[in-house]
């Protein structure tokens, strides 16, 4: 008699539980099947960490700040979340920045060639008085007067880095000064290695529609919206149960919760442990990774053994590699013909990851502003030739208050006293490690002092009432120059290695933002062949 199926998810970050979750949905009227979930730490949901803190400043005024070290906001784009909110019933307690909020409107750059922080432009006016005119009109003027030139066709898997797209399109100084501080703030590499198919795939589809020009394919596209809109033409029929999920999402910029974003893991992880079907194993590793008996078969760091019929592996790819070559040397393959080391996969080490430095800073209330209201501002590529090491690394900054407050808890009864200033600075990526080192006593007066310039403030910033620093070792995956070909290698020789019943997937091989990591999970339950 063939094994009753059963189903082992690799890693308990945001993709693994998303692949859990919708496992034991698609699973849930046919008994029997077991999903098991192993997660090496003790703890769930990746990177994203909330944390609510309590603060009090000289004159005893006191607050419940929440504060995020890894993503802290989600785009209201992503079908995939909007499901899990009204599966989870979290709807209530959803926080919105709505489009026309300050937050949501004003970005900035640092740019060692003015004083404090230069506002991007988001209209018309404001780029005819903006200093940035001088690079944004050539820059647009160029790529819309392009003849027909070389075209990163969706048909092909050409590819190129981010930094010589932008540059073939907008010039070298639209793509060091916008391009690079861009990929800072959502991959924290540098944008002359990542691939610009993988990273920007839009802007690949608006190329080839514009015959070569961004801009021209960006008009094209915004007209024919126009014209579908005006014709009532009905998108297809959407496959998420979405509940109100979309209508929350009305006019909205980014949204979090009440209590952060682990308010959506934390819920993931309870309605995956609450399903009969699901076993959950925390704090224990997988060490090596076997086909028994024409079944998968893990062993734990712990020395548990657990064998399945299909697989997901939802963890960093290095990681798996690693687990593939010590399941090659372990000494259990001679324990028979029915015992096979999984055969290796190619790719797994092909890109490198980020590592950041998150630190939280909160200031207590002051007469004048910390900061503009804004989103927060990116800092550019230093120079056109690299990232110099030993210097802090400053990648960018987010004006956390300014966004989502009402995270913030104050006691009833907090009049005129003010609220405090909330900042989170990230630092590293391709700097490396910030120097001073964090934990040095010189690092803290070296980043106000950075602030200080950046703000554009005469007066020394007033001393923090509480410095957070979170070190997230290579917590983004780079996709390098051709990655997209690669992947598809990947998932020809899972397909053909390991065979129909396996799938590898996660944040190094789709997409890095928590809406893609939700989808790869989601996509995997319902295409596994169960
Ligand atoms: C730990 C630092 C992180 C940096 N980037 C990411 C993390 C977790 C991941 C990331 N950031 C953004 C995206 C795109 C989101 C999407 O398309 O849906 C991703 C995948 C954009 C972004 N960058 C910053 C913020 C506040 C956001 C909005 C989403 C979020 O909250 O993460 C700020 C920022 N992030 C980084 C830097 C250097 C930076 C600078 C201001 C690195």
């Amino acid at each position: 008699m063939p094994p009753s199926k059963s189903v082992t998810v690799v890693g308990g970050g945001i993709t693994g539980l998303s692949a859990a979750l919708h496992l034991s949905r698609r699973l849930a009227a046919r008994s029997g099947i077991r999903i098991n979930l192993i997660e090496r730490s003790e703890r769930t949901g990746g990177w994203v960490c909330s944390e609510r803190v309590h603060v009090k400043d000289r004159n005893g005024l006191e607050a419940g700040l929440l504060l995020e070290s890894g993503p802290r906001t989600l785009r209201p784009t992503s079908n995939g979340v909007l499901e899990l909110i009204h599966l989870l019933g979290l709807s209530h307690l959803v926080l919105t920045v709505p489009r026309s909020a300050p937050a949501a409107r004003n970005r900035f750059l640092r740019l060692p060639t003015a004083d404090g922080l230069t506002t991007i432009p988001t209209s018309l006016p404001s780029l005819l008085v903006s200093p940035l005119a001088k690079v944004l009109i050539p820059a647009v003027s160029r790529d819309a007067l392009q003849r027909r030139g070389k075209v990163l066709s969706a048909d092909s898997l050409e590819d190129e880095s981010v930094d010589a797209f932008l540059t073939r399109h907008f010039g070298t100084d639209f793509a060091q000064m916008f391009g690079s501080a861009l990929v800072h703030g959502i991959y924290a590499t540098d944008s002359r290695i990542l691939s610009m198919r993988a990273a920007f795939p839009v802007l690949c589809q608006l190329e080839e529609s514009g015959s070569g020009s961004v801009v021209r394919g960006a008009i094209a596209e915004a007209l024919s919206q126009k014209r579908r809109s005006q014709s009532n033409v009905v998108a297809a029929a959407e496959p998420y149960d979405l509940g109100d999920g979309a209508s929350l999402m009305n006019g909205v910029s980014v949204y979090s919760f009440r209590d952060g974003m682990q308010t959506l893991t934390d819920a993931m992880t309870r309605r995956v442990r609450e399903q009969a079907s699901v076993d959950v194993l925390q704090c224990d590793g997988v060490r090596t990774l076997k086909k028994v008996d024409g079944q998968f078969e893990l062993t734990t760091e712990s020395g548990k053994r657990i064998a399945s019929t299909h697989l997901v592996a939802a963890l960093p790819l290095p990681h798996l590699h690693r687990i593939l070559e010590d399941s090659t040397s372990s000494r259990s393959n001679n324990e028979g013909p029915q015992h096979t080391a999984l055969p290796p996969l190619p790719h797994l080490l092909a890109n490198p990851s980020s590592s950041v430095t998150v630190v939280n800073l909160v200031f207590p209330p002051s007469a004048t502003p910390i900061h503009p209201a804004g989103f927060g501002y990116l800092i550019p590529r230093p120079s056109a030739t690299g990232y110099p090491t030993s210097s802090l690394g400053m990648l960018g900054t987010v004006f956390d208050s300014s966004a989502l407050s009402a995270q913030d808890h104050y006691p009833a009864g907090n009049g005129g006293e003010g609220t405090f200033t909330k900042i989170t600075v990230m630092l590293g990526g391709p700097y490396g490690t910030p120097s001073p080192a964090p934990s040095s006593s010189a690092f803290l007066p070296a980043l106000m002092k950075a602030l200080e310039a950046h703000l554009g403030r005469r007066e020394p910033l007033p001393e923090p009432c509480l410095v957070r620093v979170r070190e997230h070792r290579d917590c983004i995956p780079t996709p390098t120059v051709g990655h997209v070909a690669r992947m598809r290698e990947l998932a020809a020789a899972v397909a053909e290695r390991w065979g129909p019943n396996a799938a590898v997937i996660g944040a190094g091989v789709g997409g890095v933002s928590i809406g893609d990591c939700v989808e790869s999970g989601r996509r995997a339950a319902y295409e596994l062949s169960l």
